[in-house]
Formats: C-alpha cells, sequence, structure tokens
C-alpha cells in the first residue's frame, strides 16, 4: 500500500486549505464556527490543528469540527475534506485524513493504519525531503512549508520563497498535490498561486479575520482572477 487509491486527492477541491487555530478563533469552542464559515465561504479542505489540547479535549473539538462541516454543508451544499494535524490515532478513531510533518512519526505506519481510503498529507520544506518521501511515496499531498516566515507558527525551516516553492513544484512531476503554506495573506496570494500549487493553505488570513467566511470566499476568489494567467 502506497498512496491512497487512484482518484481520491483528485476528488478535493484543494484551492483554499483552512487551518484552525484555537487561540485566534477565542478557545475551542468558538472553532467549530470558524470551520462552517470558512466551508461556507469556499474552503475545500479544512485541518483541525491544536498543538496543546488534551487528547480527550482535541477528539471532543475535532467532533464539534464534523458537525460543523456537516451544518455547511445544509447551508451551503459544499462540505470540506478533513484533516486531523499530527494526532494519527484520532485520524484513525474518526476516520478522517491526517498531516504529518518531518518529526511527526513515520508515515508509512500512518499509511498502514489509515489505509488507502484516507489522504495523507507531508510537509516538505526543500529538496531533500522530497526525494526521500518519492523514494517510497505515501503521501498523497505535500504541503510546502514555510512559503514565508509568519507569526502563527515560528518553528519553521527556511523560508522558500515563490521560486523555492515553484521549483519543488516543478519537481513533483505532479506525482502528489501540492498545497502551500506560511505567510499567505490577501495581499500576496495571487502570486503564490502563481508558483503552480494545487492549494493555499491559511491560518491567520481566516482565523483573524471578523467575517471569515467572506475572507475565505475573497480568497478563493484570487484563483479565478489569476486563472488566465496560471
Ligand atoms: C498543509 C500543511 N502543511 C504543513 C504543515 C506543518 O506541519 P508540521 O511541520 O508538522 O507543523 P505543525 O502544524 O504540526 O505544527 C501543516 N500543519 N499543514
Ligand atoms: C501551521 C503552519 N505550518 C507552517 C509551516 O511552514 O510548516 S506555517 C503554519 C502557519 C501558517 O499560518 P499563517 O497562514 O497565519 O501564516
Ligand atoms: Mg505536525
Amino acid at each position: 500500500m502506497t498512496t491512497a487509491k487512484p482518484g481520491l486527492a483528485d476528488s478535493v477541491d484543494w484551492r483554499l486549505y483552512f487551518v484552525t487555530d484555537t487561540p485566534l478563533a477565542g478557545g475551542p469552542e468558538r472553532v467549530p464556527w470558524f470551520v462552517e464559515q470558512a466551508v461556507i465561504g469556499g474552503a475545500g479542505v479544512v485541518q483541525i490543528r491544536d498543538k496543546t489540547l488534551p487528547h480527550d479535549d482535541f477528539l471532543a473539538l475535532t467532533k464539534a469540527c464534523v458537525t460543523a462541516n456537516q451544518r455547511a454543508y445544509e447551508r451551503c451544499g459544499r462540505q470540506a475534506a478533513l484533516v486531523v494535524n499530527d494526532r494519527l490515532e484520532v485520524a484513525e478513531e474518526l476516520g478522517l485524513n491526517v498531516h504529518m510533518g518531518q518529526s511527526d512519526g513515520d508515515i508509512r505506519e500512518a499509511r498502514r493504519r489509515l489505509g488507502d481510503g484516507l489522504l495523507i498529507g507531508l510537509s516538505i520544506s526543500n529538496q531533500t525531503e522530497l526525494d526521500a518521501e518519492f523514494a517510497a511515496q505515501s503521501a498523497d499531498v505535500l504541503g510546502l512549508s514555510p512559503i514565508w516566515d509568519t507569526p502563527t507558527k515560528t518553528d519553521t525551516e527556511a523560508a522558500l520563497g515563490l521560486d523555492g516553492a515553484a521549483t519543488l513544484v516543478q519537481q513533483t512531476n505532479r506525482r502528489a498535490k501540492t498545497v502551500a503554506i506560511g505567510g499567505i495573506s490577501h495581499g500576496n496570494v495571487r502570486s503564490v498561486i502563481g508558483t503552480g500549487v494545487d492549494g493555499i493553505c491559511v491560518v491567520s488570513a481566516i482565523a483573524a479575520r471578523p467575517d471569515p467566511q467572506q475572507a475565505a470566499a475573497e480568497l478563493l476568489k484570487a484563483w479565478d482572477d489569476s486563472s488566465a494567467s496560471v
């Protein structure tokens, strides 16, 4: 077993990928509202990320986000692919996709446990990491990280910049989906889309905005505006 079954990654709309942030939302009880608003605004993927909650609280938060995603579906007819950050046991228990960093454990073990009906994301910060992953591919989507330094997460590798991201996208030969993360805002999103990634991934550009639904809709619209030039 390697990547997920054929067609699964293609069935996801990667263009706008929202990663939750509990402090920015104002606490765990506020996170599901941000998820619902982001999905109604057009996010095709939502990652539940909380680096500090104990297991049971994170499990409850993730379940509440599943419900929020269903509520969004009832309101707008669309729902997002849900991804669990780091916590493979929660992804396994709830039957959700997972995103892992380079230090989050063995991605091949994650594939064995999740099977081929769920998607696995992996953070990639340089060519060496990309080569290592493709030597025995398990990931369906690569988070190119970070594009720029960001106050939202400071323990990152060196920033790739637009040229670094574009080079990595080319090196994938489309063997995996690519999403860009780190420092992406309404002001620079079009330049990131121009690197050839399948999606842009944001935290604060949605989670720190008073109207997350509108913020998401504006970010998604950047794809329409740029489609003539990509
Ligand atoms: C889509 C996406 N890409 C990269 C990351 C960062 O993952 P990681 O390096 O494991 O850092 P944490 O998010 O776990 O702090 C991501 N979460 N999502
Ligand atoms: C969760 C995360 N991972 C990153 C990485 O580079 O791996 S940067 C990041 C946070 C991105 O936040 P914002 O959109 O507010 O810049
Ligand atoms: Mg991680």
